[in-house]
């Protein structure tokens, strides 16, 4: 695991962008080749999106032959509410770019099957060939999508049902009002993100210096399931200052001297 420190938020995603960017550029895709990559909400990637779009009408990047995977979904809320996510991913990101509409991928929380739409989506990802990049964040207690402490590790998309914690930090879309926020969710599972080629999670705010402690300097555990990305070959934690708090200070200055020397290398 990579640990990048960025003096704030919009450094660290101002990095987040480039390397997506760089990723699909670097793999030149085409219709018959495309890039697939998995995609988070939440406030954290929300800049990240404004900095993917501005290099798209820049004309730096184009997303044409590009398939996404969301990575979750509320169960029971329609689709044009404005806090699902597949309004949340058109307002910031595919309606401002030129994605193939048929190519973006996310899950149905209103499918009349919900085991049926998990299976589906697993087998999507495995029709493309996997994902190749998938940007996440983490929630103050440590989740990877809406894998909740407790999750399999070895999990795959399914139904969640949300933690008291998650349910109070999401109420802040929903007038603060807990009894708004949906229980359950759908979500990509631990291991379905395992699988991608490369993880890159941004993680921002001291609210999230405890989850990022225990991701990075405890060991693996199905309570905090992003530690789960000890485990993967390429994996980047792209984090700010102020989410480093928690950390010890030689956990901060190793990382810090193996990117400056990465650098002068
Ligand atoms: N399901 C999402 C997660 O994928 C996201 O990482 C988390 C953190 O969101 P934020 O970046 O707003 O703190 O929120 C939600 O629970």
């Amino acid at each position: 695991m990579r640990l990048l420190i960025r003096d704030d938020r919009v450094a660290a995603s101002e990095f987040v962008a480039k390397y997506i960017i760089e990723r699909i550029k670097a793999f030149q895709p085409t219709p018959t080749r495309p890039f697939v990559l998995g995609l988070p909400t939440g406030s954290s990637p929300e800049n990240v999106y404004k900095i993917l779009v501005r290099e798209h009408k820049a004309g730096n990047i184009s997303f044409k032959h590009v398939i996404t995977f969301n990575m979750d979904e509320y169960v029971g809320i329609p689709v044009n509410h404005p806090q699902s996510y597949h309004s949340f991913m058109y307002k910031h990101f595919f309606s401002h770019v030129d994605i193939d509409p048929t190519n973006v991928n996310i899950l149905n929380g209103n499918a009349s099957d919900l085991r049926l739409e998990c299976r589906e989506y697993e087998k999507k990802i495995a029709a493309v060939g996997g994902i190749a990049l998938f940007l996440g964040g983490i929630g103050p207690d440590g989740h990877i999508a809406f894998n909740e402490p407790g999750s399999s590790l070895a999990s795959r998309t399914r139904i969640k049902t949300l933690t008291d914690d998650t349910i109070l930090a999401n109420s802040r879309f929903f007038d603060n009002d807990v009894e708004k926020v949906p229980k359950m969710a759908l979500t990509v599972g631990v291991q379905t993100v395992m699988e991608a080629r490369e993880v890159i999670i941004i993680a921002t705010g001291a609210h999230k210096a405890l989850a990022l402690k225990h991701c990075v300097e405890s060991g693996i555990s199905h309570i905090w399931t992003a530690s789960c990305l000890q485990l993967h070959p390429h994996a980047i934690l792209v984090v700010d200052d102020a989410a480093t708090l928690e950390l010890q200070v030689k956990t901060v200055k190793y990382f810090k001297s193996i990117e400056a020397s990465a650098i002068a290398e």
